[in-house]
């Protein structure tokens, strides 16, 4: 099966077909459909335990649908050669703890073939986009928690990829920091990078070119926060997500 809806325009980076994941008797997602192009800042957004995470190991191929297809730039997923086209920050940080960052960078650098003098040079520029820059040579354990999701952002970006997919990349950052990398991922979709990512806070869901609201492993509004506050009748992204079935985080 090609991936090309119509044979003129690229396939679209992400591309999420009916996908249906089930735990046991549970279905997380449910018949999920979503396209993301190349350049777009795309948010999901979703109450704790809708399906987001679940969402996002699909589309990295590190879980597999139980129905449905996902591709990444054109190719089936779960496909080992994609690690090297996409960066990712789980929620929980997968750092050698032991190690000094350097170590750690150093050791997803190679993962990703990068060598010598531009590997260095990356290891210096993702550290300075998330302010670590002095802490090269610290070792992980003595990092705080916020220092940690620094961390694993700067291992997202190491290898300059095409699609960047970022599981609540801000949280336990502050607010200075979170504004700087905002910032810098606003660069970096200037400069073509597609981002996926998952959010809590509004603000930043607000900042998205287009947004996917999920409840209960479906996805209840697609569209670009405008569109979503403007087919809810809401004022603010915040009201829309409670109109579409959203609540309190637990
Ligand atoms: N490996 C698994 N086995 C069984 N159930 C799972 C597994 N992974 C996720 N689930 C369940 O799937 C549902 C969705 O979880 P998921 O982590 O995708 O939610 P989420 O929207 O990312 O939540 P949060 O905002 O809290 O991170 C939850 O009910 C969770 O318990």
């Amino acid at each position: 099966m090609t991936n090309l809806s119509t044979s003129a325009s690229p396939a679209p980076v992400v591309d999420v077909r009916s996908v249906t994941r089930r735990f046991g008797s549970k279905t997380v997602l449910d018949n999920i459909s979503l396209q993301v192009e190349r350049g777009e800042l795309f948010g999901l957004l979703g109450p704790s335990g809708s399906g987001k995470t679940t969402l996002i190991k699909l589309i990295t191929g590190i879980d597999k649908a139980d129905g449905g297809s996902v591709y990444m730039l054109g190719e089936q997923m779960p496909k080992l050669s994609m690690l090297q086209r996409f960066g990712y920050m789980a929620q929980s940080d997968a750092l050698y703890n032991e190690l000094t960052a350097k170590e750690n960078l150093t050791f997803f650098a190679s993962l990703y073939g990068l060598k010598g003098q531009h590997m260095m040079q990356r290891i210096e520029a993702a550290m300075a986009i998330v302010n670590l820059q002095d802490d090269l040579n610290k070792t992980v354990a003595a990092y705080s928690g916020g220092m940690k999701r620094r961390l694993s952002l700067a291992l997202s970006l190491l290898h300059e990829p095409e699609l960047l997919v970022l599981d609540e990349p801000t949280v336990g950052i502050d607010p200075v920091l979170r504004q700087s990398i905002w910032k810098e991922l606003g660069e970096m979709r200037k400069r073509g990078t597609t981002i996926v990512l998952t959010t809590h806070v509004m603000d930043e869901a607000d900042k998205c070119d287009r947004l996917g609201l999920i409840r209960d492993g479906k996805l209840t509004a697609l569209g670009t926060p405008e569109e979503i506050k403007t087919s809810s009748g809401s004022a603010t992204i915040e009201e829309a997500f409670i109109v579409y079935g959203g609540g309190v985080r637990e």
